[in-house]
């Protein structure tokens, strides 16, 4: 099997002497599309801090591309897009290309210093989301849905091996969600990146995932989407430490 992307090993993590994360065994399979879900406060964001190094382990250890946190370098194969970028200032005045670009600044040092290959790879990156037309749009102008495949791309101009996504589709509307979904297959099915999504959305999400993880201190859950699907109410109420009831919908 190939190597994990992420892997952890009875990672504990405490902010202010409260353990948030305990015992975290985990492991992210390179080529997996997860779904990373639990309650409100469940440790999910702080997982994600590990992830990006963004702070350490209390105790345990964290693998990234088969690397100790400590020795890892290569940050950029890492994206992370947030369900911040849902709510971009709409008056922050860049176009599409040029929030594109950023994604590339830490790597090539400044704007003007972009040669031809990094202008290809913007586009490419803008195209890939299928936002070309809309390249030298100002990013205030887009909806939630396009603004949210700009942050995509910005990522994407750095060729991850991992794409964090946090919530990523809170206030879009369902036709940008769809399409959402189907560039994400596209990144994962064609492009071979493993994906982690953050989402309180389980009922899309066991739709579309390879792998569900479900974290509430522990990990209370590591399956696939049919064994999740399959869990009775008392389960659920057990993992998420209040009463869950299950609603059917209708399609
Ligand atoms: N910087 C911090 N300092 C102190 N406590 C924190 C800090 N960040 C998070 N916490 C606490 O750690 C716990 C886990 O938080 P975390 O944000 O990781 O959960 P989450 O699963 O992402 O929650 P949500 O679904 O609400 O975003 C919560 O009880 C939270 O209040």
């Amino acid at each position: 099997m190939a190597e994990p992307v992420v892997s952890m090993q009875n990672v504990t993590y405490a902010y202010e002497r409260k353990n948030v994360l305990e015992h975290i065994d985990f492991e992210l399979p390179k080529g997996a599309f997860m779904g990373l879900v639990g309650p409100n406060g469940g440790g999910k964001t702080t997982l994600i801090k590990l992830i990006l190094g963004l702070i350490e382990p209390d105790r345990g250890e964290v693998e990234l591309l088969g690397k100790p946190l400590g020795k890892f370098k290569e940050w950029d194969k890492i994206g992370f897009v947030s369900q911040k970028a849902n709510s971009f200032n709409r008056g922050f005045p860049a176009t599409v290309y040029e929030v594109v670009s950023m994604g590339l600044t830490a790597k090539v040092g400044y704007l003007k210093f972009f040669k031809k290959k990094h202008k290809e790879k913007i586009l490419r990156a803008i195209n890939q989301v299928g936002m070309l037309d809309y390249a030298h749009t100002n990013i205030g102008n887009l909806s939630g849905g396009q603004q949210q495949r700009v942050f995509i791309a910005r990522s994407l101009v750095n060729d991850p091996e991992l794409l964090i996504l946090d919530e990523p589709t809170v206030g879009v509307d369902v036709e940008n969600v769809r399409r959402f979904y189907d560039l994400l297959h596209q990144l994962n099915e064609e492009q071979g990146i493993t994906l982690l999504l953050v989402t309180h959305d389980t009922g899309t999400m066991t739709e579309h995932a390879t792998d569900i993880v479900c974290l509430n201190r522990t990990l209370h859950f590591h399956g696939k989407p049919e064994e999740y699907s399959s869990l009775t109410e008392r389960d659920l109420s057990k993992f998420y430490g209040h009463p869950v009831h299950l609603v059917t919908h209708e399609h």
